[in-house]
């Protein structure tokens, strides 16, 4: 078997598990001798953008988080300052692990704006992050799929545990979420940017067994 490729995205809804995934998986795949790097988007606290985003979430910042095109340029902005670290990442590591993507910024902002997985946005999106600044191309996309429900609760025990984590604008927003994971689904069925593996983030993850497949044994 081959490697399904080094750079490796988890999405999916807020609360759903995403972070929790990259640490154990992180724990498997270098329990395998394999040299994993993780990084998370937005990047808080290290970039100008992904500051301006968690402000825009948490106190609005005018009309600013009402700008699905305004939010999602300052999305890919913070992943354009990124792109050379993905790079040499890629080219130090056997896995690099992005929890979140650009498909995020698809999902996110095709629902925001009620359009589905075909709709411009998230043609537009393509256009801005893979064509326009080149962003590196992920190897494969794993979707962590749980029902909104499940995903809102989990954010809110989380929030409710760490004190220094509220909620923001869009995990509260139990309409957005519930669009979002349609899109996602509707994203992962067509493959868009590269393949989409489904995983049951309810039933659990066979962690060795995502590894061995991530690795190609
Ligand atoms: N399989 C699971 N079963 C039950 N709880 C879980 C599971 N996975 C994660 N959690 C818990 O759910 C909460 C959210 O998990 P996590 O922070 O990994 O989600 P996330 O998808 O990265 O969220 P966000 O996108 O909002 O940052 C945490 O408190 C975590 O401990
Ligand atoms: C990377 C990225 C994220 N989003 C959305 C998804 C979340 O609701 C928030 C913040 O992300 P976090 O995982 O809770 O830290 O932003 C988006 O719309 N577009 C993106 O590119």
């Amino acid at each position: 078997m081959t490697p399904v490729g080094r750079l490796v995205v988890i999405e999916g809804l807020d609360g759903a598990g995403k972070r929790t995934l990259a640490d154990g998986l992180t724990d498997a795949l270098s329990a395998k001798g394999a040299s994993v790097a993780k990084l998370a988007f937005p990047r808080y606290g290290k970039s100008v953008h992904a500051d301006l985003v968690k402000e825009a979430l948490h106190r609005g910042h005018g009309d600013l988080a009402d700008s699905v095109y305004g939010m999602a340029v300052l999305y890919a902005l913070d992943r354009r300052g990124a792109a050379e670290d993905i790079r040499a990442l890629r080219d130090t590591h056997d896995v690099v692990l992005l929890d979140r993507y650009v498909a995020s910024n698809a999902a996110y902002a095709a629902a925001r704006l009620r359009q589905d997985a075909s709709g411009e946005v998230v043609k537009w999106v393509w256009e801005l992050e893979v064509a326009r600044f080149g962003l590196p191309r992920p190897d494969a996309h794993l979707l962590l799929r749980v029902a909104p429900a499940v995903a809102a609760e989990r954010a809110e025990r989380r929030a409710e545990a760490e004190t220094d984590r509220e909620r923001d604008a869009f995990e509260t927003d139990d309409g957005l979420q519930r669009r979002c994971a349609a899109v996602y689904d509707e994203l992962a069925a067509s493959g868009w940017l590269a393949p989409w593996y489904v995983l049951d983030g309810v039933a659990g993850v066979d962690l060795e067994a995502l590894a061995k497949t991530l690795l190609g044994q």
